[in-house]
């Protein structure tokens, strides 16, 4: 157990109230004994290291500077979080992040009144920060919306129909761009070119040419027109144009690490009339941490590691990721199909896309945190011809609803979903879990939606989607890895709407659909320990349903229960609908569906969430030992 580092300046600062108390000059010692605990706290915990670390010295200079909790303080996605948690009221309890009972890795107003808005999805921060300040504008309180977007978030849509709609704010709309040159993986787009060239094209500026053009810019907006002229003439255009174009005052680039530049830029622009502003603000993605600067994803995303040498604590083997196993099964199959492309929104290693890539690279697109235009780009490739595979985590997917409905359902359009994250995915907690994709996508016509069981499952569903060319579907896989069961080298077309039965019993049939298939078959054998022969199918599709094997099984078995890693409104829900329209119930048949509960559940321990979820092998025993004990009146009888 690493010794935790010595923060005498740190200790005594719980919130913000105790920073401002501090001398400007003591902020740089504060920032490094900031940046010392949170990566002591991540070495025990893991979670997301990088995008925090490049934002110590803003964490700080902006809770010094302005009034936090009355200015209220937005994070984009919220990842970047932990020193801001530390410094206002959270560092007794940093070492529970991400855990069963513990802080959220994200901003979340449940946890403090210095986290106004949850975050975790990004883009979000602008639309946020300007209803707070439009909100205290209408209502005549105090208190300004300050938003801190990263430069990956501001490849979304969102963050320019917020800008679009910012002016109204005034000075009362701060928006602080945190630009690192990183996404998850390196930024992509004309608008990463675009800041590239503002941060290359000028000097940070230096204090004195930084305050002579806040005056100037702050000063002197009214002559719109006249000012426009001189700005392009001077030359003054490093990279405010496209800002300055939406409404804004554009201020930067600056040196997000430099206190001595932050702080007064931040008071100048916090004591401005004119607004609203944007700070360009250049920071380094793991800052301050030799193996987070010079790691490839500047450890975005972490597991517990040690401190000292920064060498993470994976556990090393075992059966290969599922979005990997997509990836490599994809990358083999395009190698006889050349219409098959991929396409990420800003996650080619969690999707996988970065192993197609290796093999196709020209096939491979990432269109940043853009879900909705990768969906509808997907669609003008998918009719002219060719074969995407839009590969999307299922909580992301969820941004791009209307365009997989108008875009593509609506026009049957052959476009593939690989779902990846479907279902609860343990420690970011309930922001990221994949609980609706069945619910949303099976409701639509023309759709079809599949469940891999497992990793070979997966791979076989991966071939029936590239040949499948009547219109869209997707197939979704749960985050981690797979069972270990082995990857067929041939892969088998599977047909479309059929389950397939995995064990044949008498008297109770479980109805499985993705995932949960290895507690089916563990509730299956201990069903059996107790007399009751049970049947167990994977029914593969929720879509279209194998109704023939419903029905076969309905007429054949006491007790049918379905088990889902999704919401109500998926499997449970059709299987339901279809049994009572053809009269199946009507026979005393007892029919029990088993699914996520009805709750948004927190970050904890996969195995947990799913105990919470009640999805588990002793779960579904007592759920069929329930069902017979209901008598023909649909009375429970106590239990014997
Ligand atoms: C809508 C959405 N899509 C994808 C993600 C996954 N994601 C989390 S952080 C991140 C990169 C964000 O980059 P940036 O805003 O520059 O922040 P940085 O990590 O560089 O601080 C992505 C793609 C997300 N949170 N939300
Ligand atoms: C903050 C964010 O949204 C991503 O970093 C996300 O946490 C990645 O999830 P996985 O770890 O499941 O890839
Ligand atoms: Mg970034």
């Amino acid at each position: 157990m690493s010794e935790r580092p010595k923060t005498p300046l740190l200790d005594t600062v719980d919130t913000p109230a105790d920073l401002r108390k501090l001398d400007k000059s003591q902020l740089r010692q504060l920032s490094d004994e900031l940046r010392a605990e949170m990566i002591d706290a991540v070495g025990t915990t893991g979670g997301h290291l990088g995008s925090g670390l490049g934002v110590v010295e803003l964490t700080a200079a902006i809770h010094y500077v302005f009034d936090t909790p009355t200015d209220k303080l937005v994070w984009d996605v919220g990842h970047q979080c932990y020193p801001h948690k530390i410094l206002t009221g959270r560092r007794d309890r940093i070492r529970t992040l991400r855990q069963g009972g513990g802080l959220s890795g994200f901003t979340k107003r449940a946890e403090s009144e210095y986290d106004p808005f949850g975050a975790a999805h990004s883009s979000t921060s602008i639309s946020a920060a300007l209803g707070f300040a439009m909100a205290n504008k209408m209502q005549d309180r105090p208190g300004r919306g300050i938003a801190v977007i990263g430069d990956g978030a501001m490849s979304a849509g969102m963050a320019y129909e917020a800008m679009n709609n910012a002016e109204q704010a005034g000075n009362r709309l701060i928006v602080i761009l945190n630009d690192n040159d990183m996404s998850i993986a390196p930024p992509v787009g004309g608008l990463s070119a675009y800041l590239a060239r503002t941060v290359s094209s000028s000097e940070y500026l230096g204090l004195r040419s930084l305050a002579s053009r806040l005056s100037k810019k702050l000063s002197r907006k009214v002559h719109d027109g006249l000012e426009k002229a001189e700005e392009y003439a001077r030359g003054m255009v490093t990279g405010g144009t496209l800002f300055e174009e939406l409404g804004f005052y554009y201020v930067g680039p600056i040196d997000g690490h430099n206190l001595d530049h932050l702080i007064p830029v931040l008071e100048n622009v916090r004591d401005s009339e004119q607004g609203p502003v944007l700070i360009h603000v250049v920071t380094k993605k793991g800052k301050g941490y030799a193996p987070a600067e010079n790691s490839a994803d500047k450890y975005h995303g972490v597991a517990k590691f040690d401190v000292v040498t920064g060498e993470q604590k994976k556990s090393k083997g075992g059966p290969p990721a599922y979005q990997n196993v997509f990836g490599e099964t994809l990358a083999k199959i395009a190698n006889d199909d050349p219409r098959i492309c991929a396409i990420t929104a800003a996650m080619p290693s969690g999707t996988g896309v970065d192993k197609f890539a290796q093999a196709h690279p020209d096939k491979a697109f990432d269109v940043g945190i853009a879900e909705q235009h990768g969906v509808t780009f997907a669609a003008g490739l998918a009719a002219e011809g060719m074969r995407p595979f839009a590969a999307i985590y299922s909580t992301f997917l969820q941004r791009a609803y209307d365009q997989v409905v108008h875009d593509v359902a609506i026009q049957n359009l052959p476009v593939r979903f690989a779902i990846d994250r479907a279902g609860l995915v343990g420690a970011d907690g309930c922001t990221h879990a994949g609980s609706f994709d069945i619910t949303y996508l099976a409701t639509l016509p023309n759709m079809v939606v599949m469940a891999a069981a497992d990793e070979a499952e997966l791979a076989h569903m991966t071939y029936t989607a590239a040949e499948y060319d009547d219109g869209p579907i997707a197939f979704r896989y749960p985050r981690g890895s797979g069972t270990g069961v082995a990857i067929p080298e041939k892969l088998e077309k599977l047909e479309i709407g059929k389950g397939r039965i995995v064990r044949e019993g008498t008297k109770v049939a479980i109805l499985s659909l993705g995932a949960r298939l290895e507690e089916a078959k563990k509730a299956a054998d201990q069903l059996e320990a107790k007399g009751l022969s049970t049947t167990v199918a994977d029914m593969r599709f929720a879509k279209p349903l194998d109704t023939d094997l419903i029905e076969k099984l309905m007429r054949s078995h006491e007790v049918v229960v379905t088990v889902e890693e999704g919401a109500i409104g998926g499997l449970g829900a059709h299987v339901l609908t279809f049994a009572s329209d053809e009269g199946l119930t009507d026979t005393g048949l007892k029919v029990r569906t088993m699914r996520l509960p009805d709750v948004f559940q927190d970050q904890d321990d996969p195995a947990k969430q799913y105990d919470e979820a009640g999805l588990n092998a002793p779960q579904i025993v007592d759920k069929v030992l329930s069902a017979l004990r209901h008598n023909s009146t649909g009375v429970e009888e106590a239990r014997a």
